[in-house]
């Protein structure tokens, strides 16, 4: 059911889950009147990130339905808030994960606002007014303007989408590591999907050799030919594995699904770092003897700060850094669901959203607070 809010006023077209079949059907349910912090979004595009999956069918147990996925969302600003000096009507811009932090604490004054202990995000949160986010797989989108940031005019708006979780998340730790600005290592990317595939394309542009781990041989040639990968690792082929051993400074995991970490970590040479931003359902195995004996470090990391994410924006602008994508509608994102669990999308699916309909739905399956 969803919720009543008293400014909760504008009715959205959108496209939700109501169970943990995950099965996307229209949906229409209202937004807050634009505050004064807040820029209305016509939404364009929204990337399916395979967390969409993960929340549509509940894999990690902490889905409120009905959930309106999509936090890799462009648009074009069409109201502003009076407080709001950055931006005006008419710009380009774009939304990811994050919908509300508390804005007073170290992480959030620093600009890491995505560890903030209160951090909400832009679908299956709670907002400051206690209302349930909504996420991108919908019309409009009403937002703080603090956690909005510009696309730069010379990317398109399809496929700089999936920037706004999938490249934040893996620029992010490659940040912190200060590899987007000492080139020259030697960098792993385990799992060539959404977020394996950006991380390939930064890695180039910040000038390491790159490395693709992936249990799908079919992929060699496309990673190197198209995606720039110097070398590439079947993790299923132990002679392969065993050939890469200790020859690796960093890697970057992004797989979804549970697996084990031990043959990974005896890539990195003695003393590298494994960060995981991949989110199985279910728990790694992680055997300590490739750990301590080649004091490997594994770490996690979790999407981007805003401040990141405008420095990653601005990057990708530089460097004409886009993710490769296949355009859908909201009638197949089904279809494209069944197939990123699949595994069988190159790179990321985005929601054409400005071409579709607006949602229809029969009256009873209209929320209550219409
Ligand atoms: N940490 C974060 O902030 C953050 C942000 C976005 C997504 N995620 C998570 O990262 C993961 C990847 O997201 P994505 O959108 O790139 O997904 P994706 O489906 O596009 O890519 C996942 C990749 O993992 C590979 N894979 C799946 N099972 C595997 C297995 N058993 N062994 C080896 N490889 C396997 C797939 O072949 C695919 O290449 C998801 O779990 C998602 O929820 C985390
Ligand atoms: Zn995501
Ligand atoms: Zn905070």
């Amino acid at each position: 059911m969803a919720q009543t809010t008293p400014n909760h006023t504008q009715t959205v077209s959108g496209w939700a889950a109501h169970d943990s079949s995950g099965e996307i059907t229209p949906f229409i349910f209202k937004r807050r009147e634009n505050g004064i912090n807040d820029v209305t979004i016509k939404i364009l595009y929204c990337g399916i990130c395979h967390t969409d999956l993960h929340q549509a069918r509940n894999d990690w147990g902490i889905t409120m339905y009905p959930v309106v996925p999509g936090h890799e969302i462009t648009g074009v600003v069409t109201k502003v808030g009076s407080n709001v000096k950055t931006f005006s009507v008419g710009d380009r811009v774009g939304v990811g994960c994050l919908a509300a932090t508390c804005l007073e604490c170290d992480f959030c004054k620093e600009s890491q606002e995505n560890y903030c202990e209160d951090l909400q995000f832009t679908y299956n949160g709670i907002f400051w007014d206690g209302s349930i986010t909504y996420g991108g797989y919908s019309k409009m989108l009403v937002a703080d303007h603090r956690y909005v940031v510009r696309i730069p005019e010379n990317l398109p708006m399809d496929a700089a989408a999936p920037l706004l979780c999938a490249g934040v998340t893996v620029f992010s730790p490659l940040r912190d590591h200060d590899l987007h600005k000492t080139p020259g290592k030697k960098i792993g990317v385990v799992g060539l999907g959404g977020l394996g595939h950006v991380a390939v394309k930064f890695g180039k542009a910040f000038g390491h050799h790159v490395t693709v781990i992936s249990t799908s041989p079919s992929k060699e040639k496309e990673a190197k030919d198209h995606l720039g990968a110097d070398d590439f690792i079947v993790s299923t082929d132990d002679q392969q594995m065993q050939k890469g051993k200790r020859s690796l400074d960093f890697i970057l995991n992004t797989v979804s699904a549970k697996h084990c970490l031990g043959p990974l970590l005896e890539l990195l040479k003695v003393n590298g770092t494994m960060v995981v931003v991949g989110a199985p359902d279910q728990p790694f195995t992680l055997p300590s003897f490739p750990m301590i004996f080649g004091k490997r470090a594994v770490k996690g990391s979790v999407i981007g700060g805003m401040d990141e994410t405008r420095e990653m924006m601005e990057l990708c602008g530089k460097h004409n850094i886009t993710c490769d994508i296949e355009l859908t509608s909201p009638d197949k994102i089904n279809q494209a669901l069944d197939r990123v669990a699949k595994n069988d999308v190159r790179y990321r699916f985005v929601i054409d959203i400005a071409n579709a309909p607006a949602a229809t739905v029969d009256d009873d399956q209209i929320c209550s607070n219409l």
